[in-house]
């Protein structure tokens, strides 16, 4: 992918940010503010730096995630609602920060809380889009049994997105599990069907079948790394390419 300074690579882009990388290792707080307001400063920098529409899911994992907790003994539906929850907070955290950075913004929320979001309604999501607001989709799809990924290649399709950017704490898709395989390899490009076939964890499969069905390719990259935000919604080839 080449970027040229009078066509910006993406014109939408959907930001799936990790809830895990909200949270600083070590802290007991699930949500850092200095993490919360350098990832804003990034989304800024790359509005300012080219006419790319930005639409963001966040994730909940830095306070739950339903799967885990249905393990233990809940009722997974109930888990589910309070893991969508969760990315409630982390969403307004983010709108908070970005209007710091004097960066419009709305949340829109899958399940009704008009006192704090929008609710979310996917033509006025495409008109905020369109005028340069940045879009947060809270609350997940709004229905268990689903993940904030899966959520992310959904409203891409609904958005006409022409990217799922995931941003997370690893720099890329591996044959295994990076994180419990240090012998594991990365994948500069790989193809949707040899996620889902080899059950490369990154992203669920439903998340994957939903960008292939919508021709929509995911870029998946380091959340950590300084910068890496910037880069990627500026078209810098900084992680794996599925597509
Ligand atoms: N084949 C693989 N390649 C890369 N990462 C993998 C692979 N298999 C599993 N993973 C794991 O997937 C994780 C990223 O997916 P996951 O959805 O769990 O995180 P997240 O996006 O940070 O989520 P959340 O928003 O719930 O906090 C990585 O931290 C990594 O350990
Ligand atoms: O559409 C959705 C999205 C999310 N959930 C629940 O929220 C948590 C947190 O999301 P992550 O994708 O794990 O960050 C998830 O574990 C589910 O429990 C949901 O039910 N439906």
């Amino acid at each position: 992918m080449s970027q040229s300074e009078s066509s910006p690579v993406y014109k939408r882009v959907i930001l799936k940010l990790s809830g895990e990388a909200l949270r600083e290792v070590g802290s007991q707080d699930n949500i850092s503010p200095e993490i919360v307001e350098r990832i804003a400063s990034e989304i800024r920098a790359a509005k300012d730096a080219g006419d790319v529409e930005i639409g963001v899911v966040v994730g909940g994992g830095n306070f739950w995630r339903g799967a885990s907790a249905s393990a233990r003994g809940m009722d997974r539906p109930t888990a589910d609602y309070v893991g969508m929850m969760a990315t409630v907070m982390n969403a307004l955290a983010l709108q908070g920060a970005l209007e710091a950075e004097g960066v419009e913004c709305v949340v829109q929320s899958a399940i009704e809380m008009r006192n704090v979001a929008e609710p979310f309604v996917r033509r006025k999501a495409s008109r905020h889009l369109a005028a340069g607001t940045v879009v947060i989709f809270a609350a997940g799809t709004g229905n268990p049994f689903f993940s904030t990924d899966t959520t992310a290649a959904l409203r891409a399709s609904e958005m006409g997105a022409d990217v799922v950017m995931k941003a997370t704490m690893v720099d890329g898709v591996y044959d295994s599990d990076p994180k419990k395989n240090p012998d594991a390899v990365r994948y500069d490009t790989i193809d949707y069907q040899t996620c889902i076939r080899e059950e490369l964890k990154v992203m669920d499969s439903t998340a994957f079948s939903l960008c292939m069905d919508n021709h929509i390719p995911i870029v998946v990259f380091d959340l950590g790394k300084n910068g890496n935000i910037t880069k990627a919604l500026g078209g810098e080839n900084i992680g794996t390419v599925v597509e």
